[in-house]
């Protein structure tokens, strides 16, 4: 399964700005009392080319970051960039198209289309963004995820493995800026999981793709470039090279520390 690099690697589609950058970005949930701060004022800059874990203890609002990032959800004030382009202030029209061709996603529950076949699921996103389907892309790609036969299949007939591979094929299909992975590896066994981590790195390494994956397994997380913890809404450290053991560490002080600390609700 060895990945080819692709023909134009996304940095230099893009230039030299980052794949994806958050400027001061905060997100408040609710009004009033019960209000909810979930991002507290988080600056960041992802270079393209990169391997990002993002981790943090249950609530410290990664799924919250991933969503802003991704331009899933808007931020109540700061602003994202994508490849060097302010997303924030975007139509609902324009942040749908741009999700579509550049930005790719994989999450924990694959969410392939069962009536679909494996090739039409990797297809889909072009067909989604109105743009034309690359069959011989889609054949390399599913080649490279060791899947080429299985174009004709329907995703009911894989492996819970397998169909995160597809997944990954999917995610890079339009040469996205960015790939978001929200757990990727959560649903899968071990050997499963290895294979998958193996594909995002090689997908970083050799096609030039950039990953941002959000978990909670210190092991997923040290196949990544560098970690990067949450806590309690904001930046609370990275780990560059990170081995598990040093992972696991940082996370049960994090831990530790959300579990003395009062609910996040906001001060007004
Ligand atoms: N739609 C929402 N409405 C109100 N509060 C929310 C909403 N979504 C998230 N929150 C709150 O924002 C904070 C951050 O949540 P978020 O889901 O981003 O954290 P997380 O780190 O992804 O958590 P987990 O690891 O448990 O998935 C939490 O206090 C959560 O309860």
């Amino acid at each position: 399964m060895a990945l080819r690099r692709d023909r134009i690697p996304t940095e230099e589609r893009r230039g030299t700005a980052p794949a994806v950058e958050l400027r001061a970005v905060r997100r408040r949930y609710g009004r009033g009392e019960g209000a909810v701060d979930a991002l507290r004022g988080v600056d960041l800059a992802l270079p393209g080319g990169s391997f990002t874990a993002v981790m943090g203890p249950s609530g410290s609002g990664k799924s919250t970051f991933l969503q802003c990032a991704a331009g899933l959800d808007r931020p109540s004030s700061g602003e994202v960039l994508l490849g060097g382009e302010p997303i924030t202030g975007l139509s609902e029209d324009r942040l749908t198209k741009l999700r579509r061709s550049r930005v790719g996603f994989v999450f924990q529950s694959f969410n392939l289309l069962p009536s679909l076949t494996v090739q039409q699921n990797v297809l889909l996103p072009q067909r989604l963004a109105g743009e034309r389907q690359d069959r011989h892309r889609a054949q390399r790609l599913l080649a490279e995820v060791g899947l080429d036969r299985h174009g004709r299949r329907r995703p009911g007939q894989l492996s819970g493995g397998q169909q995160q591979r597809v997944a990954i094929a999917r995610a890079l299909i339009t040469r996205p800026e960015v790939v978001f992975a929200d757990e990727p590896t959560g649903a899968l066994d071990t050997r499963s999981a290895h294979e998958v981590l193996g594909l995002l790195r090689r997908a970083v390494d050799a096609l030039g793709a950039t990953v941002v994956m959000v978990t909670h397994d210190p092991v997923a997380a040290s196949h990544a470039d560098r970690v990067l913890f949450l806590a309690d809404g904001l930046l609370a450290g990275e780990l560059t090279r990170p081995d598990p053991q040093a992972v696991a560490d940082r996370m049960v002080a994090l831990t530790a520390a959300a579990d003395r600390r009062p609910a996040a609700t906001a001060t007004v």
